[in-house]
Order: C-alpha cells, then sequence, then structure tokens
C-alpha cells in the first residue's frame, strides 16, 4: 500500500486545483512579464509575405502559442500538486507498510489557508559566533544566541556559514526512527538509533491553519467518527493539523513521564513546532511527548501510556467548546476496555464552561458571604464583609474577562513555557489575578475578625433593650 496518497474527497480535489491553478497562473504571467518569449516575440519571424523591410511579425499566433503553454503549465502544477507524494523524495516514506491509515505525506508545513511569511531583512537573527576549527561547538552550538532564544540561523546571514549547526529544522538533521503497532494505541514511533538528550528529533508538520478552523475541524473530524487527533497548538493563533497532511512526527504517542518535549521555533520568519529529547533515549523505544495542551477532541481518551504517574487521560485541558464525554463510554475496543478510571485519576485542572463558550478555572470552596454576615453583631461588620464579597465578585468577572481574552496566551504558556508569552500578556494575568487573591483575603480575613473581635460597640448599643428578639440572636 503507498501510504503516501491523499484522502479522496471533494474539498481536498478542489483545495488541490485551486493551488495548482494559482501557482500555474502565478508562474505564467511571472514569465509573460520577464519573458523569456519576448525574445521569441521579438525575433525576426520567418517570412510569409515580404514586406519593404524583409520582414513580418506574427505575434497572434505567438500569443496564442503563450496562452496554450500557460493553460498547459497550469495543468501541469494540478498535477504536481496533486500527486506531491509520489514526489517528496523522503527515506520515510519509502517504508511499504499495511495498515497505516492513508495521509498525504509532507516533510514542509502547509500554507493553503494563509500566504507564507517573507522574512524582512530587518528581522533576521544575526548571532556573533565565530566558527574555531577545534571547538566544534563554537558554531552556533549551545552558546549561540540565536539557540538560545529558539530562532535557527538564516543562511547567508549566519557568520558562522556552511559550519553553523543552528539549521536542524531548515536541512530537516531529524534522528532515525521507524512506525511500529503500539499495543492499544494505534502506531507509535520508535528510535533506531541512540539519541542524545536535548537532540532535535523531528518537525512536527501538518497543515497550518488558525485556531477557529481548528475547533470547526476538530468538530467535523468527531462527527466522521476519527478517534485519533492529531492536531496541536502552533502559536496563540494558529494550530498545526497533521490529520490529512503530515510526516511520521504525528505518529508519537502521548506519555505521563515522556522522553520528549515539544518545542516552537522561528525559523526564517515562521513559527514551526520541533520534536526535542528530554533524556538520553536508546535504540528501540517508544518516542513519546506529552500531549499537555488544549485537547481538540470531543472525547477524553483514556491514556494507555502505562507509565506510574499517569494522570488517566490524555490531554492536559479540554476545549471549552465542547461538552466533556468520555471516549470509553463509547463500545470501542480501542477506548473502552477496563474500569472507567477513578475521579483521582481525572485531568488536573477542571474547567468550567462559561456562557461565552470560553472556559475558566473552577472557584474552589467559596464562603457565603452573605450568610456569613447575618450573624455578625454590628451592622458595620456586616456592610464590611458584603462591601467586600462585592469586591471579589467584581475581580472573579474582571479575571474571567482577562482570561478569555488571552486565553490563546496561556495555552501557548502551558505549551512551550513562559518564554513565549508576552510581557504584557502576562502582567494582565498577574494583575488579574492579584486583585482577585486580594479580594479573597479581604472578604476571609474581614469575616475572621468580625467574629473573632467584633468591633467595641458604644454603651448604648450595648444595653440590652428588653424583648428585642435581634437582640437574643445576636
Ligand atoms: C497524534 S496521534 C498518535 C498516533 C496514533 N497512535 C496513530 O495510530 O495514528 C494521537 C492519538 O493516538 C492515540 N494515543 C496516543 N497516545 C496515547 C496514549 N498514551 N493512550 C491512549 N491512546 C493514545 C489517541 O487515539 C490519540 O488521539
Amino acid at each position: 500500500m503507498a501510504w503516501s496518497k491523499g484522502h479522496k474527497g471533494r474539498p481536498e480535489a478542489w483545495d488541490r486545483l485551486r493551488s495548482g491553478l494559482a501557482k500555474g497562473f502565478q508562474f505564467f504571467i511571472s514569465s509573460a512579464l520577464f519573458n523569456p518569449f519576448s525574445i521569441l516575440q521579438n525575433a525576426p519571424k520567418p517570412l510569409t509575405e515580404e514586406d519593404e523591410t524583409g520582414f513580418i511579425e506574427e505575434p497572434a499566433v505567438i500569443d496564442s502559442h503563450m496562452i496554450t503553454l500557460g493553460i498547459w503549465i497550469c495543468c501541469l502544477y494540478v498535477w504536481i500538486d496533486g500527486n506531491r507524494g509520489r514526489f517528496v523524495k523522503d527515506e520515510k516514506l519509502d517504508q511499504q507498510i499495511e495498515g497505516v491509515p492513508e495521509f498525504i505525506h509532507i516533510n514542509r508545513n502547509d500554507f493553503s489557508y494563509r500566504k507564507h511569511i517573507k522574512q524582512k531583512e530587518n528581522d533576521i537573527a544575526i548571532c556573533e559566533c565565530k566558527y574555531k576549527a577545534n571547538d566544534p561547538d563554537s558554531a552556533c552550538g549551545e552558546r549561540c544566541w540565536n539557540v538560545l532564544t529558539s530562532i535557527e540561523c538564516t543562511p547567508r546571514y549566519c557568520p558562522c556559514s556552511i559550519h553553523c549547526k543552528n539549521q536542524r529544522f531548515q536541512k530537516r538533521e531529524y534522528a532515525k526512527t521507524k512506525l511500529f503497532r503500539a499495543e492499544g494505541r494505534g502506531w507509535g514511533l520508535l528510535a533506531t538509533e541512540n539519541i542524545k538528550a536535548g537532540e532535535f528529533v523531528m518537525e512536527y508538520c501538518g497543515e497550518v491553519i488558525s485556531r477557529t478552523e481548528a475547533r470547526g475541524r476538530s468538530q467535523v473530524y468527531v462527527s466522521q467518527g476519527l478517534k485519533d487527533v492529531y492536531i496541536i497548538p502552533l502559536n496563540a493563533r494558529e494550530c498545526i493539523d497533521a490529520t490529512k497532511k503530515g510526516n511520521l512526527a504525528r505518529f508519537i504517542n502521548h506519555s505521563c513521564q515522556p522522553n520528549c518535549e515539544t518545542m516552537k521555533w522561528s525559523v526564517l520568519g515562521e513559527d514551526r513546532v520541533g520534536i526535542f529529547a528530554l533524556r538520553n533515549i536508546s535504540v528501540g523505544t517508544e518516542l513519546t511527548y506529552s500531549y499537555n495542551f488544549e485537547w481538540y477532541s470531543g472525547a477524553k481518551v483514556r491514556c494507555l501510556c502505562g507509565a506510574t504517574r499517569c494522570s488517566g487521560f490524555l490531554g492536559g485541558k479540554p476545549c471549552g467548546f465542547q461538552e466533556d464525554s468520555f471516549a470509553w463510554e463509547k463500545n470501542n475496543e480501542r477506548y473502552s476496555g477496563g474500569d472507567k478510571p477513578s475521579s483521582s485519576l481525572g485531568p488536573k485542572k477542571r474547567l468550567k464552561h462559561d456562557h461565552n463558550g470560553g472556559s475558566r478555572p473552577l472557584p474552589g470552596k467559596q464562603v457565603d458571604a452573605k450568610y456569613v454576615a447575618q450573624f455578625l453583631a454590628s451592622k458595620d461588620a456586616q456592610e464590611e464583609v458584603l462591601k467586600n464579597e462585592e469586591e471579589r465578585k467584581e475581580a472573579l468577572s474582571h479575571l474571567a474577562s482577562v482570561y478569555r481574552e488571552i486565553e490563546p496566551a496561556i495555552e501557548d504558556h502551558d505549551m512551550y513555557g513562559p518564554a513565549n508569552v508576552l510581557t504584557d500578556v502576562a502582567e494582565q494575568w498577574i494583575g488579574a489575578s492579584c486583585r482577585k487573591l486580594k479580594a479573597e483575603f479581604n472578604l476571609h480575613s474581614s469575616i475572621i475578625r468580625n467574629l473573632i473581635c467584633p468591633p467595641q460597640r458604644a454603651p448604648e448599643d450595648a444595653k440590652p433593650s428588653a424583648g428585642d428578639p435581634d437582640h437574643e440572636i445576636k
């Protein structure tokens, strides 16, 4: 079975046709502008009827040749696009594995949904490394500024030129791996050579799509009964979908104690995701990373990673846009078999769905301030507690609105660490969290203070009035 062939279906075919036609048309127009045919057009033509100069031109004939040629070029592009998998030479594609579901193999991200960013010269990060023949690490090794900030060096701009070691995505310096049948988890990827800690394993390639598109697609995939999830976040705005188009990285399974991690790198102005070894990995070991990010699936999948500290489920966070459901409840062999995990095995952070479709952390145990206030002796104390309760509610709703606003950036933080979160986003989040904590502290301290040492009342207030039922309650 040639598993580089694509899914058949109208949208896919239409995409190919559209992108092939666009490329062909682009080529046609640019060749018409800078055109080699103009030489033909201006060249002396064979005589059909001699004029006084001895030559005549036949532009109409040349134009129709150009149009025919243009049409041929468009057709050629459509055909090449549709059969791209056959032309991409990649040693891993030579594997013929029975039973691997079909997908289109690509070895770079697909940008059908937006234009590829062209890096501006001013934006190119140039390191200060100097190549020394006796020190291999000198040419963009661990100490390189670009490496330290997860940016790949730009060829022709790097001072180390051909010795630069920081172009691993661009040169596809992948570790050797092979597919295998992973017990209960479909297919997985094995290391077929020793991989050192920190080493680049491979890029996670797929279609670059917006988060909105990712949400839409995941719902379509769920409705189509697709169980395996291949959508991962790329940055605050976009995701990579390797469901239909991807590379071998799409087969790397999840583990709660993984030997690899995903990292976002900036390569020639575009964000790309790479898989990197967390520790030394020996030949024959399964490669895994933690799917600890927004889970683009309608169902939680029971984790079968076998780690001693397994969290029980795949994906750290369910998406806010879909209701929780449990895949093992469906009668499917790969997603059942075994008892429903106890709640202690559930995801660490439960999210509550709000009416805007966003999600926010569930509040913990709540003090019912109104209820508590009625037991306080003085009106001042009651008012103080109720005022603090109002402030706490405002702080909570402010935090929820900030959360909705910066949710993608929080995702980014959860997946790629704090280095990728903008300072003003972090400040907003910290500010709103502090306001909430302060309001909670004020509320709780006012309750405790007023319960333990109520404010001194004036002597006439303190004097019991006969038959005052309120007083007895106090
Ligand atoms: C990115 S794919 C990994 C490749 C997949 N095993 C395959 O055969 O194509 C993610 C899917 O693999 C399965 N999977 C990955 N890790 C798993 C784990 N630890 N336990 C159970 N299923 C897992 C889940 O179905 C998940 O949606």
